[in-house]
C-alpha cells in the first residue's frame, strides 16, 4: 500500500481533535470526510479505518512511540508511523518520517503485546474492572473480540420487504450480503461499503443494526395488537424494529428525555413506512405518572457503559471514567424503579444494556426484583450476549413479568 500524502494528512487532523480537543470520533470522521470531494470510496474507507484503528490501539501504539498527551502534531506522526510499521506498510521519505526507529517499534510491540492492558488498548481501571467483573479468562477473551473491527450488518425491514428480496435488490446495486443462521431479519454484508448512499436504503428497506441488538426487540414477545411503550427511545433503533414486529398495528410510544433524538426517530419512522408509533418527550415526571399501568409491553432500553460496543465506538474506551459507571448505574436503578410502574398487571417488561458489565445487567434486575417496586415482578428469562461467544456486540436483556 502506498500512503498518499492528503489522506495521512486528514488522519492526523481527524487524531487531533479525537485525542486532543475530546472530539466524537464518529462526527470527527464524518466531518474530515467532508473535507474534499474528490476522494473516492477506497480514499475514505482509508481515513475512516486508519482513524478508527488509531483510536482502538491509543495506548499500545502511544506507549510504544514514547509519547503522551497532549499530542504535538509530530507526536501523532510517530503514532502513524507505529500503525503503519506494525501493519508492513513501508513509510515514504517523508520529512515526517525521517528517523522511524521501525526494529525498535516492532521489539516494543513484541515486548508489551505480553501485557493485556497495553496489548488491548485499555485503561487500567477497566482492566482490573472487566477481570473482576467477568473472570480473568471471558475478560481476556471478550476485550480481544471488543478490539475487532465491527462488520457491517443490516436489518431488513419487514413492513417493507423480505430478506430474499431486499438481498437481490441489493446485489443489483453491488452489495453482496449474506444471512445469518439463527437472525431471521439479519444480512451481513460481505465487504464494507456506504449502505446509506443505496437507493433501498433511502426507500426504508433496511436499516444498519447489529445482530445481538436485532435480539433485543423479539425478545419483548409483543403481538400486534399491543400497547408498547419504549421508553429510552432515542433515535428509534429498537422502536423501528418493534413497530416492524408489530406489523404497524397496536400503538408504540416512544419516549426520552432528548426531543432532538425523538425528532430523528419521527423522520426514521417516515422513511421505514411506521404508523403506529408517536413519541412523547419525557420533560416531568408527570409523562411516566400519566401513563401508570398502561403498557401491554415495555422496553427499558437503558443509558449504559457502552462497554459491549466497543468494536464500534473505540474511543468509548478512553471517554469512560469509573464515575459515569457510577452515575449510570444509578440512573438505570431510578429508570427501573419508576418506569416499571408504566406496565399493567399481566404486562411484561424488558430491561436491556449494551454493556457486559454485571453490575448493569444482572445485578440490577436482582436488586430490582428485592425492592418495593420490583414486588409484583418476577424474572422470567435472561440472556447475557458476549462479542467472545456471538462474534456480535455485547448485549443484556432480562424479561420480567408483572403478577
Ligand atoms: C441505549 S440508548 C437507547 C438506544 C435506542 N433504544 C436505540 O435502540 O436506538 C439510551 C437512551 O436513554 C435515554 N435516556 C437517558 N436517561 C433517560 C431517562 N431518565 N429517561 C428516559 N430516557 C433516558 C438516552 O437519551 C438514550 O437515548
Amino acid at each position: 500500500m502506498r500512503l498518499h500524502k492528503n489522506l495521512v494528512f486528514a488522519t492526523i487532523s481527524a487524531l487531533e481533535d479525537i485525542f486532543n480537543q475530546g472530539q466524537l470520533a464518529d462526527k470527527t470522521v464524518e466531518r474530515v470526510l467532508k473535507q474534499d470531494k474528490r476522494w473516492g470510496s477506497r480514499d475514505r474507507g482509508f481515513i475512516a479505518e486508519t482513524t478508527y484503528d488509531i483510536v482502538r490501539w491509543k495506548r499500545l501504539y502511544a506507549k510504544i512511540a514514547g509519547v503522551r498527551p497532549p499530542y504535538s502534531r509530530e507526536d501523532l506522526f510517530r503514532v502513524f508511523a507505529v500503525w503503519a510499521v506494525l501493519r508492513g506498510i513501508s513509510l515514504p521519505d517523508w520529512k515526517q518520517f525521517s528517523g522511524t526507529p521501525v526494529r525498535r517499534i516492532k521489539g516494543k510491540f513484541d515486548e508489551l503485546s505480553r501485557i493485556r492492558k497495553y496489548r488491548e488498548s485499555i485503561p487500567d481501571w477497566l482492566d482490573s474492572l472487566g477481570a473482576k467483573t467477568l473472570g480473568e479468562e471471558l475478560w481476556t477473551a471478550e476485550i480481544a473480540a471488543l478490539n475487532q473491527q465491527a462488520e457491517v450488518i443490516l436489518r431488513v425491514n419487514t413492513l417493507k420487504t423480505t430478506r430474499s428480496e431486499l438481498q437481490q435488490l441489493l446485489a443489483a446495486d453491488k452489495l453482496e450480503t449474506e444471512t445469518i443462521k439463527g437472525y431471521p431479519n439479519a444480512l451481513r454484508l460481505k465487504k464494507r461499503a456506504n449502505v446509506f448512499a443505496s437507493p433501498t436504503f433511502k426507500a426504508g428497506l433496511f436499516e444498519v443494526q447489529d445482530a445481538a441488538s436485532q435480539l433485543v426487540a423479539p425478545f419483548l414477545q409483543i403481538s400486534p395488537g399491543d400497547f408498547v411503550i419504549d421508553a429510552c427511545a432515542g433515535a428509534g433503533g429498537k422502536s423501528l424494529h418493534l413497530a416492524a414486529l408489530m406489523e404497524n398495528k397496536g400503538q408504540l410510544l416512544a419516549l426520552d428525555i432528548y426531543p432532538g433524538k425523538l425528532k430523528e426517530l419521527k423522520r426514521r419512522a417516515r422513511r421505514n413506512g411506521v404508523h403506529n408509533t408517536e413519541t412523547r418527550h419525557i420533560d416531568s415526571q408527570k409523562v411516566i405518572k400519566k401513563l401508570t399501568q398502561r403498557a401491554d409491553k415495555l422496553l427499558l432500553d437503558v443509558p449504559c457503559t457502552g462497554t459491549g460496543v466497543l468494536r464500534r465506538n473505540p474511543d468509548a474506551k478512553w471517554k469512560l471514567q469509573p464515575e459515569f459507571l457510577d452515575r449510570v448505574i444509578q440512573t438505570q436503578k431510578t429508570i427501573l424503579r419508576d418506569y416499571s410502574k408504566m406496565v399493567k398487571k399481566g404486562g411484561t417488561m424488558v430491561y436491556a444494556t449494551c454493556s457486559i458489565l454485571r453490575q448493569e445487567n444482572s445485578d440490577q434486575v436482582q436488586e430490582f426484583l428485592q425492592s418495593d417496586a420490583g414486588e409484583e415482578f418476577s424474572l422470567e428469562e435472561e440472556q447475557s450476549i458476549f462479542a467472545s461467544e456471538a462474534g456480535f456486540d455485547g448485549f443484556y436483556m432480562a424479561r420480567l413479568k408483572r403478577k
